[in-house]
């Protein structure tokens, strides 16, 4: 696997290397290791791809995207506010936050469709702001697939190409290369109408991928997709991601999409960058209560502290963490699949263990989440998952929590 991270925050050292990253991947038939060039063979489902998909011609120059200091205001409302960032080639990064945070207008500034008010987009060092849209080589796929209704799946995915030069029999040629790539080389005579929503959307990926953009812009493109194909074709986008090797940013306000694609995750709010990182340790090291809330379920416990420590619905809570500092502390967090079901106490629990009621009960498959009322703090409900075989608790049940002081966090 590309040593990471792949992006780095505007602070943090940038690359200066001028060699392209070495991806290293397994051949999903054999299990060994590929070379570029066979590696560019496999289709979105992992099969032999039978076609050859050429790489970008990039020399070895590292493009590394680099947004810097983006400004965008709509009248009164700040869509992007001052935002800076790198993503070192090959990455896939998430635009991830709740609705108006401002992820697609990010998205469309560095696509070229939305002018910025200060601030630049560059790609390889090269500032983008004079360069249209469609001059800047980079493939752009939308919720709404955006096919022509009346040309079929092959011309769909030809039609940017004339504009770019390409002869007819060349435009057909990479079509059914691209249609292939996709695992849809049966489907290129089909109309939008004749095809699912899943397979419009991979016809609308292929078009994107077929000038060999050098940035893949994706705009919430699994929002339109019922949950199962979203599921398959996510996991598709990924892997295909990875073998080609092409720079992605996608927009999405779904957290587990971002944590299952994303190499890094950039959570905005407010048109500002929350945290910027790698999906696992914004899930573990939450850098605010915003990031601990929408990343994941985060049990937020309004605490007072005293010489003894934190406390919180009259139980002692000890915190791991190092140092959490003297400032102003007023909450803590901790994740439901960290808490665990202590033995039964009345209202001399140790410290770390909460007595409660249980107020909700759900089974979801391989685990049931439980919505626990702590005894002297009924209005902070805490949430827990079991898994596996084990005692259920109904409702109405006494139920201690034991919040393990390693599993605590301190929020800022
Ligand atoms: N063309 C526009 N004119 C006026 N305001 C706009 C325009 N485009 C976006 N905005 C505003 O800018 C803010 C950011 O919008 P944006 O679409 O970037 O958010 P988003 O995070 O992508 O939201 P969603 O997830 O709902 O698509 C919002 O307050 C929105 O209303």
């Amino acid at each position: 696997m590309r040593a990471f991270p792949p992006i780095s925050a505007r602070s943090s050292t940038t690359s200066t290397s001028k060699q392209r990253p070495t991806t290293e991947t397994r051949s999903p038939a054999s299990g060994r290791r590929s070379s570029n060039a066979e590696r560019d063979r496999w289709n979105l489902s992992g099969r032999r791809y039978s076609g050859r998909i050429h790489p970008p011609s990039r020399g070895t120059s590292i493009l590394t995207l680099a947004i810097d200091d983006l400004v965008k205001t709509f009248g009164e409302v700040k869509a992007v506010d001052h935002v800076s960032f790198e993503v070192e080639e090959g990455a896939f990064v998430c635009f991830l936050g709740p609705s108006g945070c401002g992820k697609t207008t990010l998205l469309r500034i560095i696509a070229g469709l939305e002018q910025a008010d200060t601030g630049a987009v560059r790609l390889g060092g090269v500032d983008m702001s004079g360069v249209p849209a469609r001059k800047r080589n980079f493939g752009v796929v939308f919720q709404s697939y955006s096919l022509f209704p009346n040309m079929s799946a092959q011309r769909n995915v030809g039609y940017g190409l004339e504009c770019r030069g390409w002869s007819k029999s060349e435009r057909q040629k990479r079509a059914c290369e691209m249609l292939d790539l996709v695992g849809l080389a049966d489907q290129a005579r089909k109309l939008p109408s004749e095809m699912s929503g899943g397979q419009q959307q991979r016809v609308a990926l292929a078009r994107a991928l077929a000038p060999n953009p050098s940035l893949l812009l994706l705009d919430e493109p699994l929002s339109a997709l019922d949950a199962k194909v979203r599921d398959t074709l996510r996991q598709e986008i990924r892997s295909l991601q990875q073998r080609l090797g092409i720079t992605t940013v996608m927009v999405t306000h779904d957290q587990d999409e971002a944590l299952a694609m994303a190499d890094t995750i950039v959570v905005l709010n407010g048109g500002k960058i929350e945290q910027i990182g790698h999906p696992r340790d914004l899930y573990t090291r939450p850098a605010s209560a915003f990031v601990a809330g929408f990343i994941g379920h985060m049990n937020v416990l309004p605490v007072t502290r005293n010489g003894s420590g934190f406390h919180f619905s009259n139980t002692i809570l000890d915190v791991d963490e190092a140092d959490p500092g003297q400032g102003d502390i007023r909450s803590l967090g901790i994740r439901p699949e960290a808490i665990e079901v202590a033995s039964s106490h009345g209202a001399n629990a140790p410290r770390n263990v909460v007595p409660g009621e249980v107020r909700a009960v759900t089974f979801l498959g391989n685990l049931t989440r439980i919505e626990v009322a702590p005894d002297a703090q009924k209005d902070t409900v805490l949430t827990l998952e079991l898994h596996g075989a084990c005692d259920i608790p109904k409702l109405g049940d006494g139920l201690s929590l034991r919040l393990p002081s390693h599993a605590l966090k301190v929020l800022p």
